[in-house]
């Protein structure tokens, strides 16, 4: 059977490293190249693919919070929503159903003799915070740092302008694919700089498919769930909290997004260690449910191995 997975694209992005990573490259897995992160939710929720693969935290500068916003919308009612009845908010049917682990390195490609000739560097918004110390140590005079859907478009971006004036901060396999020079290699702050990425989908993934023969990791679920409190509720957010210590369950991460239905009011995001298929999980999510004003389940998913390794 064919698999249809979508990612942010072009070619040659980390996340099609991801994908690559977790589907492999054989002929019945096909790639749909999405240009933002919106697009991979948008032809996952009608169906014109099985899965897709999204940016979801980095090691040195956190939340993509592009990422994190879309899970908010979709899963979420908006203030318009709750307003109006007729307008009942469906939240959809796929799930977080894996995760992937890319070990990034960045580079700084360009067309121009030296640097002194760049004016304008383009990257993924996620990328600046990942190159400080190459950016304040290198570019000393005041040149334009330009966006792009992602670091293989910054290529493509570059490849096109015969100026040679531009650069862009991107993988090496974007400076095979466009043929760009690597001016500098490696310029990530930290040598440990690592991207998570999310697999969202209808049905379950085999979570180690390119793993290590013989894996010795322990073999374990990672439930990932969103919320909304009461905003004037004095201690909401901590009986949220004290029931997962009540039934002994361990949190991984906490994060908050601005909720969109009432201003300084959060939606929350909590990863804890176990499956939904666990009682305790379960219950323990059973009683939230009186807690919050809105929850959901986001995924249930196998550990990647990837996660206790070097990546
Ligand atoms: O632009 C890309 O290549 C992406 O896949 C998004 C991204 C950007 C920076 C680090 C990890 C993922």
């Amino acid at each position: 059977m064919t698999l249809k997975v979508a990612f942010l694209g072009p070619e040659g992005t980390y996340t099609h490293q991801a994908l690559i990573q977790q589907f492999g490259t054989e002929s019945d897995v096909e790639i749909y190249s999405q240009a933002a992160i919106s697009d991979c939710f948008q032809v996952l929720d009608s169906k014109e693919v099985d899965y897709a693969v999204v940016p979801f935290e980095n090691s040195t500068n956190g939340q993509v919070v592009y990422t994190y916003d879309l899970l908010r919308d979709w899963y979420i009612p908006s203030s318009q929503d709750q307003n109006n009845d007729e307008n009942q908010h469906i939240a959809p049917k796929f799930r977080i159903v894996g995760e992937q682990f890319v070990s990034i390195h960045h580079n700084f490609l360009s067309n121009a003799k030296t640097l002194d000739d760049v004016t304008t560097i383009y990257s993924h918004p996620q990328v600046w915070g990942q190159v400080t110390k190459f950016l304040s140590k290198h570019i000393t005079k005041k040149i334009s740092k330009l966006d792009s859907d992602s670091t293989s478009k910054a290529a493509e971006i570059v490849n096109n302008d015969k100026s040679g004036t531009s650069a862009c901060i991107s993988s090496k396999i974007s400076a095979d694919l466009y043929q760009l020079p690597i001016l500098f290699e490696n310029i990530e702050n930290s040598s440990n700089n690592t991207t998570r990425f999310l697999v969202l989908g209808y049905d379950e993934i085999n979570s180690h498919p390119l793993g290590p023969e013989n894996d010795s990791h322990p073999k374990a679920y990672v439930t990932s769930i969103i919320f909304t409190l009461d905003h004037d509720d004095p201690g909401a957010l901590c009986a949220v909290l004290d029931t997962f210590k009540k039934n002994n369950i361990n949190l991984t991460s906490i994060n908050s997004r601005p909720s969109h239905l009432k201003q300084w009011q959060y939606v929350f995001f909590v990863e804890l260690v176990g499956s939904i298929n666990d009682e305790n999980v379960s219950a323990s999510i059973n009683s939230l449910s009186s807690n919050c004003l809105t929850l959901e389940v986001l995924g249930s998913f196998q550990r990647c191995w990837r996660y206790w390794s070097e990546q």
